[in-house]
């Protein structure tokens, strides 16, 4: 069919508080410094940029149990839900670039409460399922899934500034993809709750273009709904991004990255996107942030219709005039 015109919102979220590293609050002014905006132009998109959320500390925010600087995190993501709230009633598709992956949090609220049931795809070497009961670590980023899973709202206590979230996403909406580094307690819960998962093993086994058509059958098996994809560049391999705070080896490839991206925009159904956890701190050279920035740029191009194979306009002409 006719090629779609893809109208864009960019969100910048430098969030840093859902995980101990510095470095991850540049990550939205890096990848828009890597050209996003104008790259996305050329490739034929209208662009909005609707510049970056507000995430200030909030003073003497002591751990509520393990989890750390609850209320920062809670304040910043309800300022993120609101911003991408008013992007998707602008009709368009929803791009927030991160920052921790407690973004979600926010990011998927705030489509939710515009577009209602989404399709969840979480791209990722983990799972980010933890509760505050069964996180090891504290750091919020491990958990945002667990505050929006309507089956898992009896296991999540109240904490403080979360108080405004609703549950807004059903365990058998969400698809996991390139999981190679799950917690005990993340293990049990998916498990538990039926959570379709395509880990590294899934994507060695099956090839990803098997692991895109499962995907796909699963999320739009009962009914067509706007997906959410969320992407954690740590979902690729550590050769190719390793300026991030989480690595882990044996990771997708660049191709298979891509993959998942240009497979997502062929099913019309995008309607927002996540793409967290850039850190040029936990770059070792400036080679090394280059190519975790550049390959942030590349799957998010791949999400609106860039395609490797090349393109022309319809009225491109190579006859003599
Ligand atoms: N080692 C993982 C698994 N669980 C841990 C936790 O809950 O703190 C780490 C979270 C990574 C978050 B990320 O996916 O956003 O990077
Ligand atoms: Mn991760
Ligand atoms: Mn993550």
């Amino acid at each position: 069919g006719a090629p779609q015109r893809h109208s864009v919102g960019i969100v910048g979220a430098p969030f840093n508080r859902g995980q101990p590293r510095d470095g991850v609050e540049s990550g939205p002014d890096l990848i828009r410094a890597a050209g996003l905006l104008q790259k996305l132009t050329q490739q034929g998109c209208a662009v909005k940029d609707y510049g970056n959320v507000t995430c200030d500390d909030v003073p003497a925010d002591e751990p509520f149990g393990c989890v750390k600087n609850p209320r920062t995190v809670g304040r910043a993501n309800e300022q993120l839900s609101h911003t991408v709230a008013t992007v998707k009633r602008e009709g368009k598709t929803c791009v927030v670039l991160g920052g921790d992956h407690s973004l979600a949090i926010g990011s998927i609220h705030g489509h939710a409460s515009v577009q209602g049931q989404l399709g969840v795809v979480w791209v990722d070497a983990h799972a980010d399922i933890n509760t505050p009961l069964t996180t090891p670590t504290g750091n919020i980023h491990g958990q945002p899934m667990s505050y929006l899973i309507h089956e898992l709202h009896s296991k999540v206590p109240v904490v403080p500034n979360f108080s405004w979230i609703k549950p807004c996403v059903s365990a058998r909406d969400i698809v996991y993809i390139g999981l190679r580094d799950v917690d005990l307690g993340e293990h049990y819960i998916l498990k538990h709750l039926g959570i379709k998962m395509f880990s590294i093993t899934e994507v060695d086994r099956l090839g990803i273009a098997k692991v895109m058509e499962e995907t796909c059958d699963h999320i739009f098996s009962q009914v067509q709904k706007p997906v959410h994809l969320s992407y954690d560049i740590d979902a690729l391999d550590p050769t190719v991004c390793p300026a991030t705070g989480t690595p882990v080896v044996g990771g997708l490839t660049y191709r298979e990255g891509v993959y998942i991206t240009e497979h997502i925009c062929q099913t019309g159904l995008l309607s927002a996107v996540d793409m967290v956890e850039v850190n040029p701190k936990c770059g070792r050279t400036d080679h090394e942030v280059k190519s975790t920035v550049n390959a942030a740029v590349d799957l998010i191009l791949g999400c609106f219709g860039r395609v490797r194979e090349g393109s022309h306009p319809s009225d491109y002409c190579i006859s003599q005039p």
